[in-house]
């Protein structure tokens, strides 16, 4: 952006609007001083930077940058990932123009693609913090290119996986996790139906235990019952997760989870299954999503998902979680490493749409300030600034929390676990709640070009939308986290103690006082915008100290 004074540019910006109104009587043709031929040099070549752009990245890719730069390199040779070179530079995008069966397959050919070169490798039979992190900076490099590609994985690994990992106990692990992790079984997660999908206390699968056979029978019993929008169920998943009310002797014990096989290695659907596709949806075209019905399905006494229930042979319920609440809390734990991923990619995505709608406002060119005059670059006008600078300074926020987060999760002990289901829960609708914003600005800030499939913006905007509904619907996701932070609010306040996690704690302090000379550059001033954001809070404590009796809150 050319540099220049506060007053240069104001006497600018009165000059081209002195020209929109005041039409020159000439011949309009001449008003555009157009480029004998049209080229485009990315600004990274001619501008020089400020900043070491290196450190840069560091600072926001944060963890794993040799394993990302691997990966990128894997990817860019995949011929599965349909790379094509422009100017001595690899270009990938998934091939949009394919029908759904074909994205469809092509996520399992890039799977295969990756499993072969090691990609996956300790995904599931590592622990630990930099096991935990190589995954998710792979997790990163790969929704980059294919969205599709690293939601059937997260469904794979985080939600198959996960469950069996966190909701199971030895006698899973030693029975899944590899074959999962070598994709010689391919795992789902059943948990919504046609009739529940926030309210998953509502499911209305129920399982019952047959004590003569030492079996669980599964059922479907109505149609709002069906199993629905379970990615990969539709053609390729051998296994489930599935999530029904347990019912032993007549009691219902609540929400529990369960292993089915729901297709034999060869592809066959299981006797005692039906299955069915969800059909063609607005994106996300490469994750075959299906609807599945249980027929009174027999599967093992050990297949109960027992970390925090059980039920012995002879039918006894067992639980050291005798809180129906926490124990509904546990089983959906394996949510939370979902969150985390679907934030952190949101950003990226966002990352990707500034990039393009930048780039190009730091080469298009529109209307001139003067007849005969060069036309003005389209990120000097400071209307076009404002659409994306402010996105931009909230993807790097972003970017930091997201960081901040992983860390969070990566390092965490039964303690946090609070901390770390509120904070995923408020960032994951956060960050794609802005990720929509931010591409639909860019989507149009770069006119007609945004439209184009090749640039990638709009089908970006298809892709990611669903962010904001699946592993809890944002608007709900929200709500929780209000009653969480107003529950804290009240404890705290009852115990006459600081408040302490859960992002609070700057309401320990003193309500600052707004100083009476409120000048622009005061305004603008991060001190102040901090201090705004604290006087606001204790305005807000206020109410709550006077409503809390009111509102009800636990
Ligand atoms: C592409 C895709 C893939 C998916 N993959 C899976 C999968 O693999 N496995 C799986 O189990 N599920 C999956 N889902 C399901 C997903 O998790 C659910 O769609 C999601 O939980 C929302 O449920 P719902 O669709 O029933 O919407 P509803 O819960 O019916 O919500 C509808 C609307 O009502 C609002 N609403 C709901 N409750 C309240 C309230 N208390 N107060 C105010 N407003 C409210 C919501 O904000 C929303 O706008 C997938 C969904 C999609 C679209």
């Amino acid at each position: 952006m050319a540099q220049e004074s506060s007053i240069n540019r104001a006497s600018r910006r009165t000059r081209i609007l002195n020209n929109h109104l005041v039409q020159s009587p000439s011949d309009p043709t001449s008003c555009v001083q157009s480029n004998s031929c049209l080229s485009y040099t990315p600004p990274e070549v001619t501008e020089s930077f400020d900043f070491e752009t290196k450190e840069m990245r560091k600072i926001l890719d944060f963890h794993n940058l040799e394993d990302r730069d691997w990966l990128f390199r894997v990817i860019e040779q995949g011929k599965v990932f349909n790379g094509k070179e422009r100017g001595g530079r690899m270009f990938v995008i998934p091939d949009y123009n394919q029908t759904m069966e074909q994205q469809r397959e092509m996520t399992m050919k890039r799977i295969e693609y990756l499993l072969e070169r090691g990609v996956f490798d300790g995904w599931l039979m590592k622990e630990g913090v930099e096991a935990e992190l190589k995954k998710l900076a792979f997790l990163d490099v790969i929704q980059n290119f294919d969205h599709s590609l690293a939601v059937m994985l997260g469904v794979h690994f985080f939600l198959w996986g996960g469950a069996i990992q966190f909701m199971g106990t030895k006698r899973h692990h030693d029975k899944w996790l590899r074959d999962t992790e070598t994709f010689a079984l391919k795992g789902c997660f059943s948990m919504t139906e046609l009739g529940h999908g926030s309210n998953v206390r509502g499911i209305e699968t129920v399982t019952t235990y047959d004590l003569k056979a030492g079996e669980f029978v599964i059922n479907t019993p109505c149609e709002s019952a069906q199993k629905y929008w379970i990615g990969g169920a539709a053609n390729h998943a051998t296994h489930t997760v599935v999530f029904s009310q347990l019912n032993i002797d007549g009691v219902n014990q609540g929400v529990h989870a369960f292993i089915a096989q729901i297709r034999d290695e060869d592809g066959n659907i299981s006797p005692n299954i039906r299955i069915a596709d969800c059909g063609h949806k607005i994106g996300l075209n490469g994750v075959d999503n299906g609807r599945i019905w249980f027929d009174n399905l027999r599967i093992p006494r050990e297949n109960l998902l027992n970390s925090v229930a059980d039920v012995s042979p002879d039918g006894q319920y067992l639980s050291a979680i005798k809180d129906p609440d926490q124990r509904f809390a546990a089983f959906l734990s394996p949510l939370t490493s979902g969150r985390i991923t679907i934030a952190t990619s949101a950003v990226f995505s966002s990352k990707v749409g500034l990039a393009t709608a930048i780039r190009y406002s730091l080469s298009r060119r529109v209307f001139s300030a003067t007849p005969n005059g060069p036309e003005v670059l389209l990120l000097d006008y400071p209307s076009h600034q404002r659409r994306l600078l402010p996105l931009l300074a909230k993807s790097y926020a972003l970017t930091f929390a997201g960081n901040y987060l992983k860390m969070i999760y990566v390092n965490r002990t039964p303690g946090s676990a609070k901390t770390l289901h509120v904070v995923s829960s408020a960032f994951k609708a956060i960050f794609t709640w802005h990720n929509m914003r931010t591409l639909q600005e860019c989507r149009e800030a770069c006119g007609g070009q945004g439209f184009k499939t090749e640039n990638k913006i709009g089908h970006m905007k298809g892709e990611f939308d669903v962010q904001s509904t699946f592993e809890g619907d944002n608007t709900v996701l929200m709500q929780q986290v209000c009653k969480a932070l107003l529950s804290e609010y009240v404890a705290a306040k009852k115990k006459n103690k600081p408040f302490k996690g859960l992002g609070l704690e700057h309401m320990n302090g003193p309500v600052p006082v707004i100083p009476s000379n409120l000048t622009s550059s005061i305004l603008r001033s991060s001190q102040f915008q901090v201090m705004y954001c604290q006087v606001c809070n204790h305005t807000f404590s206020q109410y709550i100290s006077k409503a809390s009796p009111i509102l009800c809150i636990r």
